[in-house]
């Protein structure tokens, strides 16, 4: 197992590579060995929940080895898995109980390890400050105010909290909202070399946003120009990584709707994918459909629908109500040929945590919410491996 694997769970190393039963063949007797394939065969044969795929399907690495009356085996996922050690061990266990009752493995231990490893997106041609970036995941919607940009960070803080390294671009022109979802109103980047900013660090993220170029006084007239430039720089002088160091994630939270702006964002940077946002009403389905057609006619790959404030929790009784119709989101993703990533409710914790400044998987990581929100981030980034398996990206060309 090479170092850039991430381990999911840093109490415990006792997976060693020359466990492996591929390598250690010669000295495991073929009895032995027959087992730890069945055993290999049944975990491959295991459901990944983030994808609803047999890991066999996927391009999942499964080890297996043998030593001191102990099996070791291993996962190895293509997306951030921390959170999901013990469902994946549990699982493991479960599929392999029978295996390790009779037979030449009887009576044997049973160790295992998740990790992780997350690929790179092909791009093509990408200016250098994004060429440390391995996958670029636009947050987007077709029309303003459904929550965007409060599901942009809390996303963006999931996948960090699942083990990746993310960083979090506010490219929304229009009302850059991040440094008050972070708290970092009124900072400034650093800038190396006279030529790159570097990204303000919070919560753990990396972070850019136009609110940190654009001053209160920044007049209105000139702020879609200045927006615009300050964008292009944004995106083109941003020091993501140094040195070795390299970004799984960057979320960048789109601007608003469907028109030009968008569309020219998708094609400058070379997206690994897109996360649609959407609430449950009619109109706001019409808006999101026009987000997939737009990135579908670019070949960026819908990872899937997040529908925001589907449900509302009465705060007397606990009981849910979905205020704006049921299904919509559901019906939407199979009409389109895409996937609904997960359903947040309305609820006043996810606006005021994000108003004051620690967004709720920051603020509550233990919490349901937060759970749901890294729900919705292992499976668009599981979407991004899957994508990534599949025909490379078309080549972008920068301007
Ligand atoms: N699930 C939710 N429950 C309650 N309030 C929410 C939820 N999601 C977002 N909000 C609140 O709704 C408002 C709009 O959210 P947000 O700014 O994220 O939307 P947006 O789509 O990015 O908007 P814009 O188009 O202005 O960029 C904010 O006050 C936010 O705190």
């Amino acid at each position: 197992m090479t170092d850039h694997h991430h381990h999911c769970d840093d109490h415990e190393h006792n997976h060693r590579h020359d466990h492996d039963h591929d390598h250690d063949h010669e000295d495991i007797p073929e009895d032995v060995q027959a087992q730890l394939e069945a055993i290999a065969e049944v975990i491959g044969a295991l459901q990944d929940p983030a994808t609803g795929l047999p890991l066999d399907a996927l391009d999942a690495d499964i080890e297996v080895g043998f030593e001191d009356g102990t099996v070791y085996t291993g996962v190895t996922l293509g997306y951030p898995c921390a959170s999901e050690r013990q469902a994946w061990e549990q699982r493991v266990r479960a599929a392999c109980v029978l295996l390790l009752e009779e037979g030449a493995l009887a009576g044997s231990e049973l160790q295992f390890d998740l990790f992780f490893d997350v690929g790179r997106t092909e791009a093509g041609e990408v200016p250098e400050s994004l060429k440390a970036v391995k996958n670029i995941i636009a947050v987007a919607s077709g029309k303003g105010g459904v929550g965007k940009s409060t599901t942009a960070v809390n996303l963006a803080l999931a996948l960090a909290a699942e083990g990746a390294s993310v960083g979090l671009l506010d490219a929304d022109i229009y009302g850059p909202s991040l440094p008050t979802m972070l708290g970092t109103e009124g900072v400034r980047p650093e800038v190396k070399g006279g030529k790159f900013f570097v990204p303000v660090p919070a919560l753990g993220l990396k972070t850019m946003s136009l609110g940190y170029l654009l001053t209160e006084d920044t007049p209105a007239v000139w702020r879609g120009p200045m927006a615009s430039g300050a964008l292009n720089q944004m995106l083109t002088q941003t020091l993501w990584a140094e040195g070795e160091e390299e970004l799984d994630y960057l979320v960048v939270d789109m601007p608003p709707g469907t028109g030009d702006i968008q569309l020219t964002l998708s094609q400058k940077v070379a997206l690994a994918g897109a996360v649609i946002v959407t609430t449950p009403q009619d109109l706001a389905l019409v808006d999101a459909i026009k987000g997939v057609e737009m990135f579908r006619k670019v070949s960026v790959p819908v990872l899937g629908i997040v529908e925001n404030m589907a449900l509302h929790t009465c705060s007397n009784c606990g009981h849910q109500e979905p205020v704006f119709g049921a299904g919509g989101g559901e019906k939407m993703a199979a009409d389109y040929d895409t996937r609904l990533l997960g359903q947040l409710p309305l609820a006043m914790s996810i606006r005021q945590q994000a108003d004051g400044g620690l967004p709720t998987v920051a603020a509550e990581p233990e919490g349901e919410v937060a759970a749901l929100y890294r729900d919705i981030a292992r499976k668009a980034a599981a979407q991004v491996w899957l994508a990534a398996g599949e025909d490379a990206l078309p080549e972008i060309e920068m301007e």
